[in-house]
């Protein structure tokens, strides 16, 4: 039995594993779940599956949805809150499905408690990925990748020695704006950039595939989680997201991992890895998809995907400003404050107006995230 925890039980990969959760009640007991403001649909979860314990980011709704639900389950709240939920005694394995670098602190103290860590929240290893990984090994836990790409590369490792890699490469879709030039980005609306060609996620990593962001964050996710230096990790453009990444081994032998996109298959695995349970996914009919089309990225069009690559050569904190002024850039998108075309500007202005901390400890890292937030509000 796996005894899980979600943080963003209300977002869509938090539902999808709720989803599986119905699915599987002999396999999975929720003991803890989270949101930001979202309590109608928190409550609703709530009387489902009976966690222990809640946390909603929001104090002001916390207090509501406790005036509620009464004593039947403890709600916590804020940061302390989400901890606090991470970190539960009866919990086994924790799946980090918020949305940014909010859940650093969640995660590392999670992993600090042993559990072992599901993870779809990629902006935690952005921004802190050294303490992250540093930390899972001094506590000897499993990280598990959640993330599309990174389950593929995972997948593509079973039962080969992972000395003989020699790099991997992580597909793309393009985003709805593939193959456009700067010019034509010039004219691109809020609603084209939430329109993605193959996934229904949330809104900030619909946004950030539309930028390529969320490919040049998955390359600093790929790093951390595998040992790789930036030479190993390739991207392609591959639009079908058929085939979800490959791993090239030292004998010039590629494999690959495929499927249908649906993110039930990463997050059934990594809750119950070693082992693969049945779902109601269809199976891969190729000759009906006929044609499968790789390209190389446009990193000059794209220039998010470039600046994740800059950003690792630079190392120290610039992946953690990187993130942090993408977050608020999109958050400024999203808000019509600013169009499609400013994302990346914003982000090189911070990242060069940045002063190296090499290895930063966790209150630098936290420091330097308030920094890079404040600097990219200033030229909103
Ligand atoms: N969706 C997908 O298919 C994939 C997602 N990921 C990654 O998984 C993570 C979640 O993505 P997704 O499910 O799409 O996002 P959603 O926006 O759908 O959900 C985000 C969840 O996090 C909560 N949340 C948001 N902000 C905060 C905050 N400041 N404090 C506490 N909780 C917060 C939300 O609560 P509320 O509902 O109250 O707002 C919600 O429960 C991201 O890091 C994303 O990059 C990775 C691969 C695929
Ligand atoms: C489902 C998933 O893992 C997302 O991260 C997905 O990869 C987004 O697609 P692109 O970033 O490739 O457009
Ligand atoms: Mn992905």
């Amino acid at each position: 039995m796996k005894y899980v925890s979600i943080l963003g039980s209300t977002g869509s990969i938090g539902t999808q594993t709720l989803d599986i959760a119905k699915e599987n009640p002999d396999k999975i007991k929720i003991v803890g779940l989270s949101s930001n403001r979202n309590i109608d649909l928190l409550e609703q979860q709530i009387s489902i599956f009976k966690p222990s314990m809640v946390a909603v980011m929001n104090e002001e709704k916390a207090s509501e949805l406790r005036k509620r639900i009464g004593n039947s389950t403890e709600v916590v709240s804020g940061i302390e809150g989400l901890c606090a939920v991470a970190s539960l005694s009866e919990a086994n394995i924790i799946l980090t499905a918020v949305t940014g670098m909010i859940g650093l602190e969640p995660t590392l103290r999670a992993i600090e408690r042993g559990k072992d860590i599901a993870l779809a929240n990629k902006e935690t290893l952005v921004a802190g990925g050294h303490l992250v990984m540093a930390k899972a090994k001094e506590k000897g836990i499993k990280i598990y990748p959640v993330d599309s790409e990174h389950s593929a590369i995972f997948q593509c490792l079973m039962g080969n020695d992972r000395k003989d890699l020699h790099k991997i490469i992580l597909t793309a879709s393009g985003g709805p704006f593939r193959g456009y030039s700067l010019e034509n980005l010039k004219d691109v609306t809020l609603e084209k950039a939430l329109k993605h060609p193959n996934w229904s996620m949330g809104r900030k990593i619909t946004i950030d595939s539309a930028t390529l962001m969320n490919k040049g964050f998955e390359v600093i996710e790929a790093k951390w989680l595998f040992d790789l230096n930036k030479e190993q990790i390739e991207v392609v453009v591959h639009p079908q997201s058929i085939v979800h990444s490959l791993v090239e081994f030292k004998d010039h032998s590629t494999i690959a991992q495929m499927g249908y996109p649906d993110m039930k298959v990463p997050i059934q695995l990594a809750l119950f890895y070693p082992n693969r349970i049945e779902n109601s996914i269809e199976s891969l009919n190729l000759a009906q998809i006929g044609t499968l089309t790789f390209e190389k990225p446009d990193i000059n069009v794209f220039r998010c995907l470039g600046l994740s690559y800059e950003s690792i050569k630079i190392g120290g904190s610039m992946p953690t400003v990187l993130n942090a002024a993408n977050e608020i850039a999109v958050d400024a998108f999203l808000n019509r404050k600013i169009h499609f075309t400013e994302i990346p500007q914003i982000l090189e202005k911070i990242m060069n107006e940045h002063n190296i901390i090499q290895n930063p400890d966790l209150d630098s890292v936290l420091e330097v995230d308030r920094w890079a937030r404040a600097k990219a509000s200033s030229k909103i």
